[in-house]
């Protein structure tokens, strides 16, 4: 056995464990970083980066179908096979080197294998080959090991094998039809891209999609995924079964269904099951309650911290990232004996978190929000708030974009102090403009102030001056 000792220990070398790691590093502590799988996590390999590398071909191509003078040019179809290996070249076609290269340069020791947690401050690795290496840490260990897909208990569904979104992101063939159980951003993401490959793609799904946000966002979706094709049903599968053929899955609603292949797309699963949390009191398999500083509640001695989807604060790249600039950050400040910024927006804590959440959905019409959604903010601020919405399509720097451009925006406010809570846009390319969005609802920016930022014309971002004026500016 291997014996290490370092000032913090990270297990799980996803994009939050290595930011982690690196703002710790930087601090000046030295950190050992433990991964069972590749460096660099999910969002590199299986989740992020190659669904939207599968789904920006498909944007450009309606993008250029929705334009007089361009949709001419287009005649052929989408070369799906070079859309797998645009895809395979931002997963490095799974090799993590280029990863594994940077931790090296940025001074972070890496050992692979299974870590789990054995003792205060303490944790076992197991390696490939098993063997097995002590880690001790002087000061935290963090947990930044993410989450899997969750595969619910239908009968039949795990023997069947299905896919889940590792597949759904990593697969170099097209189903000929594929069905799909969930309404969430997953199950949307991919129906928008396999149904654009060729695939017959039929969603199973409980109630709207996108559940969650504003219900407009859900039904825009739907409507044009139904239009490129997709079947969405809502109904639930009560027995799925793998044959020679394909798959057969039984409805609630007394049909079956059958399919070359099938996705699960239910949500994710914290993988705190087997890192040893029992050793230290805590109950394995659930997500890791944290402070805003991402410290574990109910540690003694405070050394242990989750972050990123091990928490499920947010599952979403960017907030863990921002997590774990600010957990490591106060890690090396808590040992180094540095003062701490704990109060809210402070350098060491993750207030936006709570109070302005970006996040993006890559589905064609995107959807971009940032905040609270109207029935959020009415539950927050009740009698205090406004509803304000607009349509995109009537601005010009949208209507140059696309012909008969179809989008919507809203815009929550809170009418005793006149600032944003939350805005969506709904529409194709609106993801690039939910930053404005983010800014002014984290700097509270007042309205009779946003209405000085003028946004240049013609973009899009003239939604902004509609918005303001449909509000009473
Ligand atoms: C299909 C899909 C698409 C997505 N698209 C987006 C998107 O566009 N934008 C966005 O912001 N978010 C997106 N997400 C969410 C995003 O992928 C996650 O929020 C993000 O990956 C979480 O990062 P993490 O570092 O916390 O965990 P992970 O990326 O899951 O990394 C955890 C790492 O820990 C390792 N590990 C696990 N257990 C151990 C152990 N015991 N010992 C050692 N190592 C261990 C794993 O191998 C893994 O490498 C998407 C998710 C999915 C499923
Ligand atoms: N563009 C992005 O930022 C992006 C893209 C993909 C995923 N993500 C992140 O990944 C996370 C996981 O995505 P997801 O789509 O798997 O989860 P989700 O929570 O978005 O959606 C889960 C869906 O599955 C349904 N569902 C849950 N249990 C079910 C069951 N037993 N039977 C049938 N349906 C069931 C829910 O009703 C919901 O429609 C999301 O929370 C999101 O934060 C982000």
């Amino acid at each position: 056995m291997f014996d290490a000792t370092c000032d913090l220990i990270v297990i799980g070398a996803g994009a939050v464990g290595e930011n982690i790691a690196d703002r710790a590093h930087r601090g000046g502590l030295s950190v050992v970083i433990v991964e069972s799988e590749l460096v660099g996590g999910e969002c590199s390999y299986w989740a992020c980066m190659p669904s939207k590398a599968l789904i920006t071909s498909v944007m450009a191509l309606d993008a250029a179908k929705n334009l007089a003078g361009s949709r001419e040019a287009v005649t052929g179809e989408l070369d799906v096979t070079a859309v797998f290996t645009r895809r395979d070249s931002f997963t490095s076609n799974w090799d993590d080197k280029g990863q594994v290269d940077w931790l090296q340069g940025a001074g972070i020791e890496l050992i692979r294998g299974y870590g789990r947690i054995s003792g205060v401050r303490e944790v076992t690795v197991t390696g490939p080959d098993g063997e097995v290496t002590l880690l001790t840490a002087r000061h935290a260990v963090a947990v930044s090991n993410g989450t899997t897909a969750t595969v619910p208990d239908i009968p039949g569904l795990r023997d069947a094998k299905p896919w889940t979104s590792r597949e759904a992101t990593s697969s170099s063939t097209v189903p000929a039809s594929l069905v799909i159980i969930g309404g969430g951003v997953v199950a949307s993401e991919m129906a928008t891209a396999y149904s654009a490959f060729g695939s017959h793609v039929t969603m199973l799904v409980r109630s709207e999609l996108l559940g969650g946000m504003e219900p407009f966002a859900g039904e825009m979706v739907a409507a044009a995924l139904r239009a490129a094709g997709v079947t969405i049903l809502t109904a639930a599968a009560t027995r799925v079964d793998r044959t020679d053929d394909g798959l057969i899955i039984e409805l609630s609603t007394g049909e079956t269904l059958t399919a070359a292949e099938l996705l699960v797309a239910t949500g994710r699963t914290p993988a705190t099951g087997d890192i040893g949390l029992d050793v230290i009191g805590l109950e394995p398999g659930r997500y890791l309650h944290v402070d805003d500083t991402m410290r574990v509640e109910g540690v003694e001695g405070g050394w242990l911290y989750a972050v990123g989807d091990a928490n499920g604060r947010v599952l979403l790249t960017h907030q863990g990232k921002y997590q774990a600039r600010a957990c490591g950050d106060v890690i090396a400040a808590r040992a180094l004996g540095h003062e701490v910024h704990d109060a809210p927006w402070g350098k060491h804590v993750a207030t936006a978190d709570i109070a302005s959440v970006p996040s993006v959905v890559f589905t064609q019409p995107e959807v971009a929000s940032v905040g609270l959604t109207a029935e959020q903010a009415e539950a927050q601020h009740p009698g205090k708030v406004k509803v304000v919405d607009y349509e995109i399509g009537n601005v010009s720097g949208a209507a140059l974009r696309a012909d008969g451009y179809q989008g919507k925006a809203r815009m929550v406010v809170n009418t005793e102090s006149e600032v944003l809570l939350g805005v969506t846009f709904v529409g194709p390319e609106v993801g690039e403009m939910i930053h404005a969005a983010t800014i002014a609802v984290v700097g509270q920016v007042p309205l009779n102030r946003l209405w000085h930022a003028v946004p240049a014309y013609p973009t899009m971002n003239e939604v902004w001056l509609r918005l303001l004026e449909t509000y009473g500016l």
